[in-house]
Order: structure tokens, then sequence, then C-alpha cells
């Protein structure tokens, strides 16, 4: 029986991960919650799988759901709260499901006692991920993606040894504008953007879709769990979502990762590896019934987040970090109705441009830069 702690148990992740483990009562249980504010959930959450820790964004929810649920059940808040769950002692295996940075100091305390880490939440990655690789080194902690790309390129690669990896191919959806112009994005509205084709996902990695900073954050994603150059990973565009990612070998063996777009597939694995379990939950993929599959070379000038994730990966040090912030607040803007489609970029390129870098930083420089460009950018939009 695996021990689970669930970090964003009401999203998109948090809720199909709990799917996979009702499903497979017999060999998980859920020790720790932790979400933000949708109480109603989590209320829910807590009495079909009765944790031993939980913890909400806020201090009145958590004394209230205290008082409904007794003392056998800890309740805390905040990151403060996040921390706990992640390191609770029951726990063996950690899911980082919350969206962005804010998932990062808690996934360090996750490794740092030991836990294996499913991770999700590539913001993580993104901000700091030479800090995360290093502490998962040192601690002798697995990071097992849930990322249905990095899911994928960890089946291809199957233990094989990086010095023979010549490429790792990333496949891209297009995300709810791929059919339309850069002309024609100008105008486009926030419940056009959530729109996706094959994905059904939580508001902020729907609109990253969008305007492909997804794939840009999960190409940075992928140079540090996989340890591979930039100059080795490529994004090709896939409109089906069937083809998860590729690995191509030096001797020009390409192994893929196929399966119907289905989260909870990831999911499982993560939580089940090296073992996998059946899942006849998920259909079964029917390549005769989708007849065609199609792709088509990405151009950065249609898609400019791109090269602002491969010039901020390459780069290092405080740039990812810049990139993440600036995203985070941009879109957060967008779905607020305070900025349009394409002001997105533009924000990102001017934080980016703004930013002197800093060499190898710490979490506390990390923190100060994420803290700084939020900050500013957020006194931009309102
Ligand atoms: N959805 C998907 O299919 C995929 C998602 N991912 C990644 O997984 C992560 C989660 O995505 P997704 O599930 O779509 O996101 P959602 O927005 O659906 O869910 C986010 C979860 O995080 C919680 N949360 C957000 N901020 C805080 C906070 N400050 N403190 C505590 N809890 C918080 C939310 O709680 P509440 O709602 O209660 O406020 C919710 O449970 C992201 O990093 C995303 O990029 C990766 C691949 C696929
Ligand atoms: C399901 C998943 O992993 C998402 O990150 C997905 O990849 C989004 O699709 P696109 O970014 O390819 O549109
Ligand atoms: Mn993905």
């Amino acid at each position: 029986m695996k021990k689970v702690s669930l970090l964003g148990s009401t999203g998109s992740i948090g809720t199909q991960t709990l799917d996979v483990i009702h499903a497979n009562a017999e060999h998980f249980s859920v020790v720790g919650l932790a979400c933000g504010t949708n109480i109603a959930l989590a209320r829910e959450q807590i009495t079909t799988f009765r944790p031993e820790i939980v913890s909400v964004a806020h201090a009145a929810d958590a004394k209230m759901l205290q008082e409904e649920f007794g003392r056998s059940i800890t309740f805390c808040h905040g990151v403060d709260g996040l921390v706990e769950v992640a390191r609770w002692q029951e726990a063996d295996v950690v899911v980082t499901a919350v969206t962005g940075a804010v998932g990062l100091v808690p996934t360090l305390a996750a490794i740092e006692s030991g836990k294996t880490i499913a991770l999700a939440n590539k913001e993580t990655l993104v901000t700091a991920g030479h800090l995360v690789m290093a502490a998962a080194r040192k601690h002798n902690v697995a990071i097992i993606p849930v990322d249905s790309e990095h899911a994928a390129i960890f089946q291809c690669l199957n233990g094989e040894s990086r010095t023979t990896v010549d490429r790792l191919i990333l496949t891209a959806s297009g995300g709810s504008f791929r059919d339309r112009t850069r002309a024609e994005l100008a105008g486009v509205t926030v419940e056009q953007a959530l729109a996706h084709p094959n994905w059904s996902m939580g508001a902020k990695i729907t609109i990253d879709s969008a305007t492909m900073m997804n794939k840009g954050l999960e190409v940075i994603e992928a140079h540090w769990l996989f340890d591979i150059d930039y100059d080795k990973i490529d994004v090709v565009i896939h409109q089906e979502s069937i083809i998860h990612s590729m690995v191509e070998y030096v001797d020009r063996n390409v192994i893929a990762q196929l399966g119907t777009p289905d989260m909870r597939v990831p999911i499982q694995y993560a939580l089940t590896y090296p073992d996998r379990l059946a899942r006849p939950q998920t259909e079964r993929l029917r390549l005769h019934e989708l007849g065609t599959l199609h792709f088509a070379k990405l151009d950065t000038r249609r898609y400019p987040a791109m090269k602002f994730a491969y010039d901020a990966g390459r780069a290092g040090g405080t740039m990812p970090t810049v990139l993440n912030a600036a995203n985070e607040v941009a879109v957060a803007a967008f779905l607020q109705g305070k900025i349009s489609f394409l002001q997105i970029e533009e924000m990102i390129e001017r934080a980016l441009t703004e930013h002197t870098r800093m060499d190898h930083p710490t979490l506390e420089e990390i923190q100060a830069v994420d803290h700084e460009v939020r900050k500013k950018l957020q006194s931009v939009c309102s």
C-alpha cells in the first residue's frame, strides 16, 4: 500500500489523481490533502478519503474544517500548510499538482523528507530546476513525471543512458488558437482561449497552451528532468495529442509513446512506477478510427513564447524564474480581463528584457526575483 500526499487536490490533476486512487484502493491510500479555496470540494474529499492532514489556503477555513471534522485530522493553512502536507511522516509519495511557483518550497520539503515525487507542477522545475534536481540527487529521491510529454519521454528512455539520446521530441497540440494567424489573435476572448481542443485542464495551463508557453515551460522541465541540453530538445506540432512525445537515439531509432489523451494514465503510471496496473477505465487507442495523425513545424514567429522559453532556459540563472513569474502574472491578468491575449507575451518579453541575470541563484535569491517581478508587473496590470 503506497501512502500519498496530494498537493492541489481540488484541481484538474488533483481530482484525477483521486480518481486513480479511488479505482485502486487496494494499492493506494491518501494521507495528506492540500488545496486552496475550494472548501466545498475539499470537504467531500476529506469525507471520502479520510486523510490524516489537510491544508487549505486560509486560516479561517482551516479552523472551520477542524471544528467540523474534529481532532483526528490535522488542519493547517498557507504555504506552511503545504509544506506540512508535503513532509507528512506517513507519506511515501507526494503528488505535486498545485499551479505555479508556490509549489517550489513544498516540493523541496518533500524531497528533503525523502518522499518520492510525482511531479505535475512544472513551474517548480522552471523556476528553480537546479535546486530541485540537486536536492533530489542529494536525498536520493526519484522524481517521476506526471506531465504527459515527460511521462512519455520517461517511458521511451526506459532507463537508457542519456549519452545515446540524440533528441527529445516534445509534441504540442497547438492549443485553442492553433488554426489562427497572429493577426487573428487580437481581441480573442478568455472563453475562446480556455477551449482546449484535446485536454480538459486548469485555466492557467490552458492559457499557457494557447500561447505555447506551456510547451516552453515543458522544454525547460525536460532539460532538468532528463539532463539534456536545449539543443537536443525539439518541439513538433501534433494536433491530435495521441503521440505524447518521442526520443530519437543516436542510431536514428525513434521511440514514441502513444495513448488516448487521458491524464489519469500518466498519473497512474507515476504512482505505480516501476510497476503497471490495469486501467480499463481509459478508452483503448483505436488508430484505425483516427485514421490520420498530423505533424507540423512550429514557427516561433507565430509562437514567440517558445523563443522566450528557449532563450531563458539557455541563459539559465534567474532568467527562467523571471519567465515563469512574468507568465503567471500575465496569465492571471488575462483571465481577470485586465490585459489582452497578445499582451501576455508583451509583459513576459518586457520582464525578461528588464532583468539582469544572476547566476547560480540560491532559493532566497530566486524567491526575491520572483517576488520583485510579480510586484512590478502586478502594479502595471492593476
Ligand atoms: N491539468 C492537466 O491536465 C495538467 C496539468 N499540469 C500541471 O499540473 C499543475 C496543476 O494543474 P491543474 O490541475 O490543471 O490546475 P488547477 O488550476 O485545476 O488546480 C490547481 C490546484 O492547486 C491549488 N492551489 C493553487 N494555488 C494554491 C495555493 N497558493 N495554495 C494551495 N493550493 C493552491 C488549487 O486549489 P483551489 O482550487 O482549492 O483553490 C487546485 O487544487 C500545473 O503546474 C500544471 O501545469 C501538467 C500536465 C497536465
Ligand atoms: C496534458 C498535458 O500534459 C498538457 O501539458 C498538454 O500537453 C497541453 O497540451 P499542449 O500544450 O500540447 O496544447
Ligand atoms: Mn504537458
